[in-house]
């Protein structure tokens, strides 16, 4: 299907394929342009009348398409383009671009709940001036929580109604998606009669997706799955509406659920070490940098027994050692040359273990992680015991991509 409308006074061939559209026209200096859009990137077309100052003529009304632009960096933007015809053109060829862009399905309704002390105490303000514009634009209703202190998102999502909520978004750091992601999946538990303290418990996925707009510290969930915490690019990817399945893992202890882990697991030096950091919460993102060198410092060995079945081969397996730390990745890391790469939804997890060891050696297998060089992990399709009784339950959830 092809129309033919004007861009700046020049004809512009506007032409609907099957998975784009293309815009072909000439420019003022007499140059020919072709712009490819994939239905997939487009956000909205807008038509707009004369105003009533102007006078009115064959090609007074407008079509503005506003698309999604890849950037350098995996960053993305909204990009506009505009053409110009009469009434009956305009709005045809915005019925037939927004009836395309409705292929895919996008979220309509969502729950945003902000954390107002994320990171920099800026969130709702990020929500404000950065994301709020996105979704107005794609027309998305969202019901605003902001949290007045820890656990209240979780409790909240225990009663909220969301039978019409298309996702929920966070807008915060890796604590306020855990608490969601924690929040959400006992609700599905309770929905579904399935008690959640039961280690044998099949953990049924819920089925409403998470956004993680970043305004937090650390962000490393949304790094990894975006490759950026850009939060233009977060809001873009939820109202896109493409997602990606993540795992989280039930921790039991004494007969009970502890909490569901999306990110680490970490029995030992990297769980003092986030412990500590909590204490320095006044220090802002900073006391990622500052306080783990003083837990490296103290760090004491335990003894551990690992018991675990290798992924390759099946096989149950045993490590008995004095260990600093015994880290279960959920976004497990995978091999690409010699670098880590997260991986989302995988059917293992990786496991780092950091037996005793001099200081020096220590820090550098430290750093080794932090600058995720590959060749220190272990992969395993499940991890039963640490030293402790702490059964390991692996469950999918979705999130926006
Ligand atoms: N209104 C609130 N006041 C204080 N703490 C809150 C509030 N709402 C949520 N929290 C708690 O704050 C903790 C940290 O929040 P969040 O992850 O958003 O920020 P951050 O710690 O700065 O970032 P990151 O986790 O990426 O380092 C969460 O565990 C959450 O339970």
């Amino acid at each position: 299907m092809a129309f033919v409308l004007k861009k700046s006074s020049k004809a512009c061939q506007v032409t609907l394929l099957q998975s784009s559209a293309t815009f072909e026209y000439q420019k003022r200096s007499g140059k020919h342009v072709l712009v490819d859009i994939p239905y997939s990137h487009m956000l909205a077309a807008e038509v707009v009348g004369p105003t009533c100052t102007e006078v009115y003529s064959s090609r007074s009304y407008s079509v503005t398409l506003h698309y999604v632009k890849s950037l350098s960096n995996n960053r993305l933007r909204v990009s506009s383009l505009e053409v110009q015809s009469d009434f009956d053109k305009c709005t045809n060829l915005a019925k037939q671009l927004e009836e395309q862009m409705t292929v895919t399905e996008r979220p309509k309704r969502l729950v945003v709940i902000i954390n107002p002390n994320s990171g920099k105490k800026r969130a709702e303000k990020v929500f404000k001036t950065k994301v709020q514009p996105v979704f107005s634009l794609c027309g998305i209703h969202s019901t605003v929580i902001v949290t007045s202190a820890p656990k209240e998102a979780s409790e909240l999502l225990q009663t909220l109604d969301l039978a019409d909520v298309d996702g929920v978004v966070t807008v915060g750091g890796d604590g306020l998606y855990y608490e969601v992601m924690n929040g959400l999946l006992l609700r599905t538990q309770k929905d579904h009669g399935v008690n959640a303290d039961d280690p044998e418990a099949e953990i049924i996925p819920t089925d409403i997706p998470i956004g993680i707009i970043p305004a937090g510290s650390g962000d490393w969930v949304v790094q990894y799955l975006h490759g950026t915490r850009d939060v233009i690019t977060s809001a873009l990817h939820v109202v896109l509406g493409k997602t990606s399945l993540t795992n989280a893992v039930s921790v039991h202890q004494g007969g009970k659920l502890s909490a569901y882990a999306g990110l680490v697991l970490g029995f030992g030096l990297q769980g003092d070490i986030m412990n500590d950091c909590e204490k320095f919460r006044w220090m802002g993102p900073s006391r990622y940098s500052v306080v783990p060198v003083s837990t490296v410092l103290s760090r004491q060995a335990f003894d551990v027994e690992v018991e675990y079945q290798d992924d390759v081969t099946g096989d149950v397996k045993r490590i008995s050692d004095q260990m600093y730390g015994v880290d279960t990745y959920i976004i497990s890391k995978g091999e690409q040359g010699d670098k880590l790469v997260p991986v989302f939804g995988d059917s293992a997890l990786s496991v780092y273990m950091s037996s005793k060891c001099s200081l020096g050696k220590h820090v550098q297998q430290l750093s080794d992680l932090k600058e995720n060089k590959a060749g220190c992990s272990l992969s395993i399709s499940r991890l039963s015991a640490c030293g402790y009784d702490m059964p390991f339950v692996l469950a999918l959830i979705k999130l926006w991509l």
